[in-house]
């Protein structure tokens, strides 16, 4: 299952509501349906996609819709401007669900990084992503890699 979701980008969008078209890659012979209407007054209308749907088809959330879901006990991190909700995997979450919780709404890109590859980022990444986004901080300067040069060999 796929989803085609441009309509849901500010400058298609009407009424202020959007539509996602539920698109299925493995039945082509499938019609596209709308599936649901998501609401920005409501953080709860976002959804999970599928692993197969490319960043650029993922709905755009406002930054303000992204505080808000903090209020409604969802617990959503953007990483990279894409939006992931971690609301139910934070209780799996192998570094620990303190961890995430301190990230809630906010940008963790840099710290994700620090501590996984691609591979987490794929297998256990992608099917949280709900969105993407714009202008979400970090709240915290990153750290270079590398915290000085210093001869590998002969004399200090
Ligand atoms: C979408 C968000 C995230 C996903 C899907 C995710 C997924 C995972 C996975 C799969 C592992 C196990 C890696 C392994 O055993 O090789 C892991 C470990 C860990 N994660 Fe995350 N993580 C997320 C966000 C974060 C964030 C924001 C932090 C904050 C720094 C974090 C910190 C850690 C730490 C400290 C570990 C343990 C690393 C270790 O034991 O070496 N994670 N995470």
């Amino acid at each position: 299952m796929g989803w085609i979701n441009r309509g849901s980008r500010p400058e298609n969008r009407e009424n202020n509501l959007s539509t996602t078209v539920n698109y299925c890659k493995e039945d082509t012979d499938a019609s596209p349906t709308v599936s649901f209407v998501e609401d920005p007054s409501d953080p709860r209308s976002y959804q999970k996609t599928c692993k197969n749907t490319k960043n650029e088809d993922l709905p755009y959330i406002e930054p303000s819709v992204i505080i808000a879901a903090r209020d409604t006990g969802l617990l959503w991190l953007v990483i990279d401007n894409i939006v992931y909700d971690c609301t139910e995997f934070v209780h799996d979450h192998p570094g620990g669900s303190q961890v995430l919780e301190s990230f809630r709404s906010s940008n963790c890109s840099w710290q994700f990084w620090r501590f996984h590859g691609m591979k987490d980022m794929i297998e256990f990444g992608l099917p949280l992503r709900i969105g993407c986004t714009s202008g979400i901080q970090n709240k915290f300067k990153e750290p270079p890699w590398f915290v000085g040069l210093r001869k590998l060999w002969g004399p200090e």
